[in-house]
């Protein structure tokens, strides 16, 4: 289920760290491709009435010192009304209202999103006199709190959850296959949807019953149905500046969450980057498949040996999906292009895939003739049973003797025997022991 995300904006030392940090759970930092950007302070996973979300603190971005503050307030919002389910606009409920705010209130005013405005550092019961100067911005009510001892944040908090999107899975089809076209800016994820769209075989239909922007793509092809997940800032070309990469990570993040099947577009200029591997990275752990989409093959130059030098690298960057498959295709030459929905299909089926458990003990009793299981101190792994538990993705629980035993290395072993035996192409494996209950 994806989680939504809320954007907090405002002037400088209204109070947004604080604010964040209240609020804040568990931090994750964003690998940067581009020097001197800001690296941490960029966003946190929070929870409330077991609602968890995404917080943006979009006061992260301190581009280059030139930069007025009218200018950075300017990104922020943009980037907020890009990225944001539901934006917090926070104002300084001490010092009252100022122009700079009156000017991002313009903006935010033509977004469609949920705004709530909030006066920070009313720290007592009693509002200010300049209290209702904030109800000329024209966002509603001001709600007040104090960030600084925590005055109003539930509220506040109940407020922002009842704002959030419903979520959208329900309304696709059960055999919906859900898409997410992930990667850096500019590597031709919207190229290659709108080229995919093209095709005469598609036809793209109406979600239904939708009150915000559509974010989602739902087409079909042929009898097939399919989804691009979040597509709005993808399809729609941004003009933002540099900084909005990393938020658009974030999107990449909960995009994935949503999807059954991964399209991880590289730009063949440039290769696998540490960016791209963080993303793959997450839809491996998500338990999705993946295919890896090397786009702008056409301006390569290539000879006999160009495609396995890719692969290979692609193979050493990205070691912990070498099940996924890796497709050359040109968006701007429509090269290959086609096998893209053929191989999303095929691999959700994999994804999807349950196989019988006589089969399954066959093989993992096969191959543990064929190498033995590790043993320590006298003592050797038994593997009793497997059994597959789960699908998207196939999830596998072996009963064992001892689980100090069952080693990585053993454990990938048989993970290979599985595939060599039933495929799983495009799809993570997830292997989990039980120790045999009263036995030795
Ligand atoms: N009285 C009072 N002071 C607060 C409150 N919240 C924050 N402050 C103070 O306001 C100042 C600015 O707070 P920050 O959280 O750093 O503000 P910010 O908006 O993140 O500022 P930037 O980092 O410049 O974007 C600090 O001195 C805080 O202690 C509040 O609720 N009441
Ligand atoms: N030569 C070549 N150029 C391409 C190809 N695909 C996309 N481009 C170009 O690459 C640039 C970026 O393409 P987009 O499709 O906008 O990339 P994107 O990943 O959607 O970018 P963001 O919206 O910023 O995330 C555009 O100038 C495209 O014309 C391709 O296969 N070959």
């Amino acid at each position: 289920m994806a989680k939504p995300i809320v954007a907090v904006v405002g002037r400088p030392n209204v109070g947004k760290s604080t604010f964040f940090n209240r609020i804040a759970g568990k931090r994750i930092s964003i690998v940067e491709d581009q020097p001197g950007v800001t690296r941490d302070r960029i966003y946190t996973e929070a929870e409330w009435l077991n609602i968890p979300f995404t917080m943006i603190d979009t006061g992260g971005i301190e581009p280059d010192t030139k930069d007025i503050i009218l200018s950075q307030m300017r990104k922020q919002a943009e980037i907020a009304i890009e990225t944001a389910d539901v934006i917090v606009f926070m104002v300084d409920g001490k010092e009252g209202l100022t122009a700079a705010d009156q000017d991002v209130a313009n903006m935010l005013r033509k977004t469609k999103k949920p705004v709530l405005l909030v006066a920070n550092k009313v720290d007592t019961k009693d509002l200010p006199d300049t209290f209702y100067d904030f109800y000329q911005l024209g966002l509603g009510e001001p709600m007040a709190i104090s960030s600084a001892n925590g005055l109003g944040l539930g509220d506040l908090l109940d407020e922002i959850v009842a704002r959030f999107p419903k979520q959208q899975e329900d309304i696709y089809e059960e055999d919906t296959i859900k898409v997410a076209v992930i990667g850096k800016p500019n590597v031709g994820k919207s190229s290659i949807i709108n080229t995919i769209l093209g095709e005469e075989r598609v036809i793209v239909s109406d979600i239904a019953g939708t009150t915000r922007d559509a974010i989602d793509t739902p087409f079909t092809h042929g009898e097939d149905k399919y989804v691009f997940i979040d597509t709005a800032g993808i399809r729609r070309k941004s003009r933002i500046n540099e900084n909005i990469e990393k938020y658009s990570v974030i999107r990449s993040l909960t995009a994935i969450e949503r999807a059954d099947v991964c399209l991880l577009v590289i730009d063949a200029s440039e290769g696998v980057t540490e960016q791209d591997t963080k993303i793959a990275g997450y839809a491996h752990e998500q338990g999705k498949a993946t295919i890896i989409v090397v786009n702008k093959w056409d301006i390569i130059e290539k000879d006999t040996r160009t495609m396995n030098r890719y692969i290979k690298d692609i193979r050493d960057r990205l070691a912990f999906m070498l099940y996924a498959p890796i497709l050359f295709v040109s968006a701007k030459t429509k090269q290959r292009i086609h096998q893209i929905l053929e191989m999303v299909k095929f691999v959700s089926n994999q994804h999807a895939m349950r196989v019988q458990t006589g089969m399954l003990n066959d093989v993992i009793g096969e191959a543990t003739l064929l190498n033995q299981p590790p043993s320590d101190k006298g003592k050797r792994l038994k593997i009793y049973y497997a059994t597959q538990t789960a699908v998207r993705p196939p999830k596998f629980i072996i009963f064992i003797n001892d689980r100090e035993l069952a080693h990585f290395s053993y454990t990938r072993y048989l993970e290979n025997k599985i595939r060599e035996a039933f495929g799983f192409e495009g799809t993570p494996i997830w292997i989990e022991y039980r120790e045999k209950g009263g036995d030795e």
